[in-house]
Protein backbone atom coordinates (compact mmCIF):
# COMPACT_ATOMS: atom_id res chain seq x y z
CA UNK A 1 0.00 0.00 0.00
CA UNK A 2 1.14 3.00 -0.84
CA UNK A 3 1.80 5.74 1.76
CA UNK A 4 2.16 8.88 -0.50
CA UNK A 5 1.33 9.73 -4.07
CA UNK A 6 2.60 12.78 -5.27
CA UNK A 7 1.36 13.65 -8.64
CA UNK A 8 2.64 16.51 -11.02
CA UNK A 9 3.40 18.94 -8.05
CA UNK A 10 4.42 22.73 -9.26
CA UNK A 11 4.54 25.28 -6.57
CA UNK A 12 5.39 29.02 -7.83
CA UNK A 13 6.57 31.34 -5.60
CA UNK A 14 4.97 35.04 -7.17
CA UNK A 15 7.29 37.09 -4.99
CA UNK A 16 10.35 38.70 -5.56
CA UNK A 17 9.50 37.75 -9.01
CA UNK A 18 7.41 34.52 -9.96
CA UNK A 19 9.82 31.60 -10.07
CA UNK A 20 8.47 27.96 -9.94
CA UNK A 21 10.11 26.16 -7.34
CA UNK A 22 9.02 22.61 -7.66
CA UNK A 23 8.74 21.75 -11.27
CA UNK A 24 6.32 19.12 -11.73
CA UNK A 25 7.36 16.32 -9.53
CA UNK A 26 5.97 12.61 -9.53
CA UNK A 27 7.05 10.16 -7.17
CA UNK A 28 5.32 7.71 -4.74
CA UNK A 29 6.36 6.36 -0.91
CA UNK A 30 5.73 3.44 0.24
CA UNK A 31 3.84 2.17 3.80
CA UNK A 32 6.94 1.65 6.17
CA UNK A 33 9.51 2.81 3.76
CA UNK A 34 12.18 5.23 5.43
CA UNK A 35 13.06 8.06 2.51
CA UNK A 36 15.23 11.11 2.87
CA UNK A 37 15.07 13.79 0.91
CA UNK A 38 18.15 15.37 -0.44
CA UNK A 39 19.48 18.34 -2.83
CA UNK A 40 21.67 21.01 -2.59
CA UNK A 41 20.63 24.11 -0.23
CA UNK A 42 17.84 26.12 -1.92
CA UNK A 43 16.50 22.90 -4.33
CA UNK A 44 13.36 23.05 -2.82
CA UNK A 45 13.39 20.52 -0.20
CA UNK A 46 11.70 22.24 2.84
CA UNK A 47 8.98 23.80 -0.05
CA UNK A 48 8.04 20.08 -1.17
CA UNK A 49 7.75 18.88 2.72
CA UNK A 50 5.41 21.68 3.40
CA UNK A 51 3.70 20.49 0.88
CA UNK A 52 3.87 16.66 1.51
CA UNK A 53 2.62 18.06 4.81
CA UNK A 54 -0.01 19.30 3.84
CA UNK A 55 0.62 23.07 5.76
CA UNK A 56 0.86 24.88 2.14
CA UNK A 57 -1.67 23.95 0.26
CA UNK A 58 -1.13 26.60 -2.43
CA UNK A 59 0.24 24.45 -5.71
CA UNK A 60 -0.83 22.50 -8.20
CA UNK A 61 -0.73 18.96 -8.73
CA UNK A 62 -2.16 16.35 -6.73
CA UNK A 63 -1.15 14.78 -2.87
CA UNK A 64 -2.65 11.52 -1.97
CA UNK A 65 -1.89 10.45 1.86
CA UNK A 66 -2.49 6.37 3.12
CA UNK A 67 -5.12 6.64 0.23
CA UNK A 68 -6.82 10.17 1.29
CA UNK A 69 -6.87 13.19 -1.57
CA UNK A 70 -5.95 15.61 0.90
CA UNK A 71 -5.72 18.20 -2.05
CA UNK A 72 -8.38 20.28 -2.63
CA UNK A 73 -9.20 19.31 1.52
CA UNK A 74 -10.64 22.79 3.56
CA UNK A 75 -8.17 24.22 6.59
CA UNK A 76 -10.18 22.72 9.33
CA UNK A 77 -10.36 19.17 7.48
CA UNK A 78 -6.29 19.21 7.26
CA UNK A 79 -5.47 20.43 10.66
CA UNK A 80 -7.57 17.50 11.64
CA UNK A 81 -6.19 14.88 9.37
CA UNK A 82 -2.65 16.52 10.25
CA UNK A 83 -3.01 15.66 14.04
CA UNK A 84 -4.26 12.09 13.38
CA UNK A 85 -1.78 11.08 10.51
CA UNK A 86 1.48 12.69 10.53
CA UNK A 87 3.69 13.38 12.81
CA UNK A 88 6.38 15.82 12.57
CA UNK A 89 10.22 16.28 14.34
CA UNK A 90 12.10 19.86 13.18
CA UNK A 91 15.60 20.73 13.80
CA UNK A 92 14.27 23.01 16.32
CA UNK A 93 12.03 20.79 18.70
CA UNK A 94 9.65 23.28 19.86
CA UNK A 95 9.03 21.82 23.02
CA UNK A 96 7.17 24.08 25.76
CA UNK A 97 10.09 24.89 27.64
CA UNK A 98 7.96 25.26 30.87
CA UNK A 99 6.16 22.21 30.87
CA UNK A 100 7.37 18.91 32.10
CA UNK A 101 8.69 16.29 29.14
CA UNK A 102 5.44 14.28 29.64
CA UNK A 103 2.80 17.14 29.20
CA UNK A 104 4.90 17.93 26.10
CA UNK A 105 4.25 14.47 24.61
CA UNK A 106 0.52 14.51 26.13
CA UNK A 107 -0.53 17.25 24.73
CA UNK A 108 -0.91 16.49 20.96
CA UNK A 109 -2.88 14.12 22.49
CA UNK A 110 -5.22 15.84 24.71
CA UNK A 111 -5.60 18.51 21.42
CA UNK A 112 -7.07 14.84 19.18
CA UNK A 113 -9.19 13.91 22.31
CA UNK A 114 -10.06 10.19 21.07
CA UNK A 115 -8.40 8.75 24.99
CA UNK A 116 -9.01 9.33 28.36
CA UNK A 117 -6.15 11.45 30.48
CA UNK A 118 -5.21 7.97 32.22
CA UNK A 119 -4.66 6.56 28.76
CA UNK A 120 -2.78 9.10 27.26
CA UNK A 121 -0.74 9.64 30.25
CA UNK A 122 0.25 5.88 30.21
CA UNK A 123 1.10 6.08 26.52
CA UNK A 124 3.26 9.30 26.74
CA UNK A 125 5.12 7.03 29.57
CA UNK A 126 5.74 4.31 27.52
CA UNK A 127 6.98 6.58 24.52
CA UNK A 128 9.40 8.07 27.33
CA UNK A 129 10.98 5.16 28.18
CA UNK A 130 10.95 3.60 24.21
CA UNK A 131 13.09 6.82 23.69
CA UNK A 132 15.34 6.28 27.14
CA UNK A 133 13.77 9.48 28.81
CA UNK A 134 12.64 6.77 31.74
CA UNK A 135 12.83 9.14 34.55
CA UNK A 136 12.71 12.57 33.37
CA UNK A 137 8.83 12.38 32.84
CA UNK A 138 8.16 15.55 35.33
CA UNK A 139 11.53 17.23 34.28
CA UNK A 140 10.63 20.56 32.65
CA UNK A 141 11.39 21.11 28.88
CA UNK A 142 13.62 23.90 29.25
CA UNK A 143 15.99 21.63 31.69
CA UNK A 144 17.31 19.04 29.24
CA UNK A 145 20.18 18.26 26.75
CA UNK A 146 19.43 19.08 22.85
CA UNK A 147 19.74 15.18 22.09
CA UNK A 148 17.30 14.51 25.46
CA UNK A 149 14.87 17.19 23.73
CA UNK A 150 14.88 15.52 19.94
CA UNK A 151 13.81 12.53 21.52
CA UNK A 152 10.81 13.77 23.74
CA UNK A 153 10.08 15.82 19.79
CA UNK A 154 10.03 12.38 18.64
CA UNK A 155 7.87 11.04 21.12
CA UNK A 156 5.37 13.63 20.54
CA UNK A 157 5.13 13.31 17.24
CA UNK A 158 4.34 9.50 17.79
CA UNK A 159 1.62 9.91 20.95
CA UNK A 160 -1.35 9.96 18.30
CA UNK A 161 0.29 6.81 16.31
CA UNK A 162 0.86 9.08 12.89
CA UNK A 163 1.03 6.17 10.08
CA UNK A 164 3.26 8.90 8.86
CA UNK A 165 6.22 10.90 10.32
CA UNK A 166 7.79 14.07 8.66
CA UNK A 167 10.95 15.27 9.62
CA UNK A 168 12.54 18.57 8.43
CA UNK A 169 16.28 18.40 9.46
CA UNK A 170 15.27 16.60 12.39
CA UNK A 171 18.88 15.58 13.08
CA UNK A 172 20.51 19.04 11.99
CA UNK A 173 21.32 19.96 15.73
CA UNK A 174 22.49 16.88 17.23
CA UNK A 175 25.94 15.49 17.58
CA UNK A 176 26.86 12.31 15.89
CA UNK A 177 25.92 9.74 18.94
CA UNK A 178 22.39 11.38 18.86
CA UNK A 179 21.95 11.51 15.38
CA UNK A 180 22.72 7.62 15.33
CA UNK A 181 19.82 7.64 18.50
CA UNK A 182 17.61 9.27 16.14
CA UNK A 183 18.26 7.20 13.01
CA UNK A 184 18.07 4.00 14.90
CA UNK A 185 14.89 5.12 16.27
CA UNK A 186 13.01 6.25 12.55
CA UNK A 187 14.51 2.78 11.15
CA UNK A 188 12.54 0.87 14.05
CA UNK A 189 9.24 2.67 13.53
CA UNK A 190 9.45 1.93 9.87
CA UNK A 191 10.38 -1.21 9.84
CA UNK A 192 9.16 -2.49 12.84
CA UNK A 193 6.21 -0.34 13.07
CA UNK A 194 5.41 0.47 9.54
CA UNK A 195 5.09 4.04 9.84
CA UNK A 196 6.58 5.41 7.08
CA UNK A 197 9.30 8.17 7.61
CA UNK A 198 10.06 11.36 5.22
CA UNK A 199 12.50 13.41 5.83
CA UNK A 200 14.75 15.95 4.62
CA UNK A 201 18.70 15.88 5.75
CA UNK A 202 21.63 17.39 4.85
CA UNK A 203 23.78 14.55 6.13
CA UNK A 204 24.71 12.40 3.33
CA UNK A 205 25.78 9.62 5.50
CA UNK A 206 21.93 9.26 7.19
CA UNK A 207 20.47 9.56 4.15
CA UNK A 208 22.52 6.50 2.49
CA UNK A 209 21.68 4.46 5.59
CA UNK A 210 17.89 5.31 5.29
CA UNK A 211 15.65 2.90 2.53
CA UNK A 212 15.68 5.14 -0.34
CA UNK A 213 16.76 9.06 -1.21
CA UNK A 214 14.64 11.51 -3.12
CA UNK A 215 17.10 13.70 -4.69
CA UNK A 216 16.27 17.49 -5.75
CA UNK A 217 18.54 19.43 -7.87
CA UNK A 218 16.66 23.40 -9.27
CA UNK A 219 13.18 21.88 -8.25
CA UNK A 220 13.72 18.63 -10.03
CA UNK A 221 14.12 14.89 -8.95
CA UNK A 222 17.24 13.73 -10.28
CA UNK A 223 17.03 10.70 -8.45
CA UNK A 224 14.75 8.12 -6.51
N1 LIG B 1 8.31 32.20 0.80
C1 LIG B 1 9.15 32.25 -0.24
N2 LIG B 1 9.05 33.20 -1.19
C2 LIG B 1 9.89 33.24 -2.26
N3 LIG B 1 10.88 32.34 -2.47
C3 LIG B 1 11.05 31.37 -1.54
C4 LIG B 1 10.19 31.26 -0.38
N4 LIG B 1 10.60 30.19 0.34
C5 LIG B 1 11.66 29.65 -0.32
N5 LIG B 1 11.92 30.35 -1.44
C6 LIG B 1 12.95 30.03 -2.43
O1 LIG B 1 12.65 28.76 -2.99
C7 LIG B 1 13.84 27.99 -3.20
C8 LIG B 1 13.73 26.68 -2.47
O2 LIG B 1 13.71 26.91 -1.07
P1 LIG B 1 13.68 25.72 0.00
O3 LIG B 1 13.70 26.35 1.34
O4 LIG B 1 12.61 24.80 -0.35
O5 LIG B 1 15.07 25.02 -0.31
P2 LIG B 1 15.84 23.89 0.52
O6 LIG B 1 16.29 22.90 -0.47
O7 LIG B 1 14.97 23.41 1.64
O8 LIG B 1 17.06 24.71 1.06
P3 LIG B 1 17.90 24.54 2.43
O9 LIG B 1 18.65 23.27 2.28
O10 LIG B 1 18.80 25.73 2.42
O11 LIG B 1 16.93 24.54 3.57
C9 LIG B 1 14.99 28.87 -2.75
O12 LIG B 1 15.49 29.51 -3.89
C10 LIG B 1 14.33 29.86 -1.82
O13 LIG B 1 15.02 31.08 -1.83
Amino acid sequence: MKALIANNLVKYFKTPDPFEVLKNLTFSIEKGEFVSIIGKSGSGKSTLLYLLSTMDTDYNGTIEINGTMVTGKTQNELAAFRNEHIGFVFQFHYLLPEFTLLDNVMLPALKLNRKSKNEIQNRAVELLNMLDLKGLEMKKASNISGGQAQRVAIARALINEPTVIMGDEPTGNLDSKNTQIVFDIFKELAHENGQTIITVTHDDDFAAKSDRIIELKDGQIILQ
